[in-house]
């Protein structure tokens, strides 16, 4: 695999005379391989959107080393910047011009040959609406225009902050098809986003970042199996009889108001069994598989954020080593 984007220590601090400074980068890491469809995930202000100004130089980092498609950054964007697209900031079009004119203006004003247009036009599927003025466009539509509008120099890495803000549920599920088809198409997407349930459906692979670190990274399938205590929400009726026996075979039981959430399950027919011979009959028994936003919340809530990180190169869930421990 080639690392499109290497990110290793990025260190930035705002200082400003109202709030004096300010953190935004401390220590930050994150690696993208090519062909990855990689979700940047942190809550508001942890840094997101600084590290991928900085990436593309509209920020200067305090310390640390960043690499673009092999090239370093900042000081080779200018090499590597006919292979990149990206949108950081929400870019303004000019609303009485229609969405294929404004794609023909940037492709001159990029040297980008002209039939490019009709191409990113049908790629984000705004062919049929190409002839209507921007001021008319729905907000997914303005965002796929920008989308568009990106994908004129035909890039091998996607840059996309928050493309998802905004959209309703139907502009959502456009913006993650449009994604799909492009990774489909061997473009590298990394997206940055704070809906979760979206990145768990459109990326393989995942950076959560929280106070300007990395919490933790990898496949997303091995993020969440790292979480997975094998619990399992087991319904009876006399929950409190239930629970001590599982408690006096050895197993952590929690009880709530009509399930008992059992944990390290190793195997669940022995749970049945256990109840079934006191004369407890299962009516529920479902394993509770960490998702995403369980994990988010887990990483990033409270005044420290755990460190997880994954070592060495990850390449699928049985091969991710995961440590956890406090922050250095
Ligand atoms: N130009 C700036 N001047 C001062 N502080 C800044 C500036 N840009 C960002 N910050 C601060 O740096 C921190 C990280 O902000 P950043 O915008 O990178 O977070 P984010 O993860 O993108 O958040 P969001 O999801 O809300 O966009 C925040 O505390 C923010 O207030």
């Amino acid at each position: 695999m080639t690392a499109v984007i290497e990110i290793e220590g990025l260190r930035k601090t705002f200082r400003t005379i109202r709030r004096g400074a300010r953190v935004a980068l401390d220590g930050f890491d994150m690696t993208v391989e090519a062909g990855q469809i990689h979700g940047f995930l942190g809550p508001n202000g942890s840094g997101k959107t600084t590290t991928l100004r900085t990436l593309l130089g509209l920020v200067r980092a305090d310390a640390g080393r960043m690499a673009i498609l092999g090239q370093p950054a900042p000081a080779a964007l200018p090499v590597v910047t006919r292979r990149l697209g990206a949108i950081v900031e929400s870019p303004q079009f000019f609303g009485n011009f229609t969405g294929r004119r404004t794609l023909q203006l940037l492709a001159r004003a990029g040297g980008v040959p002209l039939d490019r247009v009709e191409h990113v036009l049908a790629q984000v599927g705004l062919r049929d609406r190409g002839e209507e003025r921007v001021k008319a466009y729905s907000l997914g539509m303005k965002q796929r225009l920008a989308v568009a509008s990106a994908l004129l120099k035909d890039p091998e890495l996607l840059i996309l902050d928050e493309p998802a803000n905004g959209l309703d549920p139907a502009g959502i599920r456009e913006m993650r098809d449009l994604m799909r088809e492009l990774a489909a198409a061997g473009v590298t997407v990394l997206v940055s986003s704070h809906i979760l349930a979206e990145i768990q459906l459109i990326c393989d692979h995942v950076t959560i970042i929280s106070r300007g670190k990395r919490v933790t990274s990898g496949p997303v399938a091995a993020v969440l199996s790292g979480f997975d205590r094998g619990e399992f929400r087991v319904r009876v009726a006399d929950l409190d009889h239930a629970a001590e026996v599982i408690r006096t075979a050895g197993l952590e039981v929690t009880v709530h108001e009509d399930h008992l959430v059992v944990a390290d399950v190793g195997d669940p027919a022995w749970l049945t069994e256990q109840l079934g011979q006191r004369g407890m009959w299962v009516s529920e028994l479902t394993p509770l598989t960490p998702d995403l936003e369980s994990v988010f919340l887990q990483l990033t809530d409270g005044d420290t954020p755990r460190q997880v990180d994954v070592v060495g190169p990850p390449r699928n869930a049985d091969d991710v080593a995961i440590e956890l421990g406090g922050q250095p």
